[in-house]
């Protein structure tokens, strides 16, 4: 395959280098940078000397014309960036998926959130989340990936949504992230010593991946397993989401919490709901009674762990989802979605084990 890489040198962009490097399916790999136009890729980023993509240079974003020989375009790339780039990509037959915020949510909602102007939209695109959307990724010419916090969320919370266990307008979350989710360049709020050896919570009722997971969970509230694609099911369900920044590098970590609409249900229960839902899935491991997930077993990796569990004293069911921001939350679910897209096995290039 023939892949172009926008944003080659941010944190997901190297973890697409890293997860592509040795596939010998790529035939052909564009990289794009204007910061480090013209350098190799092993001069910038050590790691990769005397690999397989050492050797490639960067190119600047001016010489972005022709990119009709390529299969896909992966943009990894600050938010309002992509737009600039998809409607030519998808006019050359390439099929694109945009890491950022851009196309994942409708204008209104894009600019309530993001505080910013919505691109104008020709391209409608599909959400990348395989667990939910295969079918639509198998034929989308446009996918954006899901957030990292939104793909953790999502996941803990499905089963529960689509078997309507749950009270939808009371659901909480609380989510930690890794430092790397914040992206590359250096900021002060994500300098070592502001962060080492603390926790803080940011964006307190103002995260912008709430209306993208009220979105996926209302649409599983609507049509349950089933997704007939198309537009997305209208129905209120209200997430309060706090983020909170944790002095690692990679790994996000979330506890859901919902009401539980019976009374009867059972630890046991819930989990083997979600053990039926998730059993065909390469990506999910759902953790026996009484494990809970842990980050450094996701690190590195495609994978999210989830874990459930009932209180039946106040009724509330907790599912508990630990993945990798820049593997399941970001580079890794592209590339499951680019194998996807291009009709490879789902799994390729992404049987891996966590680094710990
Ligand atoms: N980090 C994470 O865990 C996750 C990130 N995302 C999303 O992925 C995208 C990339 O994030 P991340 O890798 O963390 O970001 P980084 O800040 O680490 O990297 C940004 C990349 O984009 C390039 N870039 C910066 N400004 C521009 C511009 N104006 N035009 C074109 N290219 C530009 C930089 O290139 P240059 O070499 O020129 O500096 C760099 O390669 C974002 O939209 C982010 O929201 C999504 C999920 C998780
Ligand atoms: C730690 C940290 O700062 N994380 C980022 C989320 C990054 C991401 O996944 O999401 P987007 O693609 O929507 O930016 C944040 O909270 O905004």
């Amino acid at each position: 395959m023939r892949i172009a890489l926008l944003g080659a040198t941010g944190y997901g962009g190297i973890e697409t280098l890293r997860l592509l490097e040795g596939r010998k399916d790529v035939e052909e790999l564009v990289v794009f940078s204007d910061r480090y136009a013209e350098q190799a890729i092993e001069q910038v980023l050590p790691q990769f000397r005397g690999t397989s993509l050492g050797r490639i240079a960067f190119s600047p974003l001016a010489k972005f014309h022709d990119l009709s020989l390529m299969d896909a375009a992966l943009l990894a790339m600050p938010h309002g960036e992509a737009p600039k780039y998809v409607e030519r990509l998808l006019d050359q037959d390439v099929r694109v998926i945009d890491f950022s915020g851009d196309y994942r949510l409708p204008s209104d909602l894009y600019e309530l959130w993001y505080h910013a102007p919505a691109a104008e939209r020709h391209a409608p695109a599909v959400y990348g989340l395989p667990e939910r959307y295969r079918e639509q990724i198998r034929t989308a010419r446009l996918v954006a990936n899901p957030g990292c916090y939104a793909t953790a969320s999502e996941l803990a919370l499905l089963p529960l949504l689509e078997q309507r266990l749950i009270d939808p307008l009371r659901i909480v979350i609380d989510a930690k992230s890794g430092v790397s989710g914040a992206g590359r360049n250096p900021k002060m709020t994500t300098h070592f010593a502001e962060v080492a050896e603390s926790l803080h919570a940011y964006k307190v009722g103002a995260h912008q991946h709430t209306p993208e997971i009220e979105r996926i969970l209302a649409d599983a509230w609507v049509r349950g397993r089933e997704h007939g694609g198309g537009e997305f099911a209208s129905q209120d369900v209200k997430v309060l989401l706090t983020t909170q920044l944790l002095p690692i590098k990679r790994g996000i970590y979330v506890t859901a919490y919902g009401q539980l609409n019976k009374e009867e249900m059972t630890t046991a229960d819930v989990l083997g709901i979600y053990q039926t839902r998730y059993e065909k899935e390469p990506f999910v491991q759902v953790l026996p009674l009484g494990e809970m997930p842990e980050i450094r077993q996701v690190t590195g990796t495609n994978l999210c762990q989830i874990g459930v569990h009932v209180d039946e004293r106040t009724h509330t069911v907790l599912a508990v989802a630990a993945i990798d921001n820049l593997g399941k939350g970001a580079a890794g679910q592209a590339l499951q979605n680019l194998n996807l897209m291009l009709g490879l096995k789902e799994t390729l290039g992404l049987q891996l084990s966590p680094w710990w």
